[in-house]
């Protein structure tokens, strides 16, 4: 389990964690959800020691996140383009010499998945096979917890239902993820948890099969009640 507790973070004198706490546990998917600039891709970096924190603390398994936590967790950033000066090839080749957790076979189920051609240069690749190649980088790891930062952001509708699909498959398995967004339509239907942020300060945190089956709600009704108030 992730547990986020009580986290506060400043930039300057601006608060942008206001003493967030959540918990996201292994097996489920974590939706951090709010506006463009709510504080949640703050959050992931809080969690992998991108950013220090004021106060507050972050633990994995119980264990406050150091080296050896830090091999059971992959980020996979946004758009960002990793290694782009390699092909997706040499990339892999890379991750392989790098990691020992890297999972080649894995790697092989992605490209295929996603029909990418393992000798385009990173650099080259669209917007949404970016994406799918920054995703099958990631998660070619074999780890316990995925972060992801908007994994849709600016991608066709159908690279998106490609990268939604992920989640039902095997490819996932039984690892804690947590995603950001601010767009839940894709995902709505396959996240566990959802963990509604507002200026830096948590709104809600709720079960999305509990809400449905015991409020008849779905995560975008939640959000309208929430957002709107
Ligand atoms: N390095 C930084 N220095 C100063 N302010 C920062 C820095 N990084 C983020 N911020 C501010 O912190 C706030 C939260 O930013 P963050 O990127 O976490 O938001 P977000 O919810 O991920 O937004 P988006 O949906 O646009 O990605 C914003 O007001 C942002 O301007």
């Amino acid at each position: 389990m992730i547990e986020v507790n009580d986290v506060v973070k400043k930039f300057g004198r601006k608060e942008v964690l206001k003493g967030i706490s959540f918990t996201a546990n292994k097996g489920e998917i974590t939706c951090l959800i709010g506006i463009n600039g709510v504080g949640k891709t703050t959050i992931l970096n809080a969690i992998m020691k991108l950013t220090p924190i004021n106060s507050g603390e972050i633990l994995v398994d119980g264990k406050k996140v150091t080296k050896s936590t830090f091999e059971k967790i992959t980020f996979i950033p946004d758009s960002t383009i990793m290694l782009p000066g390699f092909t997706i090839n040499e990339a892999m080749d890379f991750m392989n010499d790098y990691y020992e957790v890297w999972n080649q076979e894995r790697a092989n189920e992605f490209l295929k998945f996603f029909r990418l051609n393992p000798e385009d240069k990173i650099s080259t690749l669209s917007k949404g096979n970016t994406a799918k190649t920054n995703l099958l980088l990631g998660l070619s790891l074999d780890v316990d917890y995925v972060l992801m930062d908007e994994p849709f952001s600016g991608i066709d509708m159908f690279s998106r239902e490609q990268i939604a699909e992920v989640f039902t498959t095997h490819l996932i398995e039984d690892r804690g993820v947590i995603i950001t967004t601010h767009e839940i339509n894709d995902i709505e239907h396959l996240i566990d948890k959802a963990v509604l942020l507002d200026e830096g300060e948590i709104y809600k945190e709720f079960n999305t099969e509990e809400i449905r089956e015991e409020e008849g709600k779905s995560v975008v009704d939640v959000m309208r009640e929430v957002y709107r108030g």
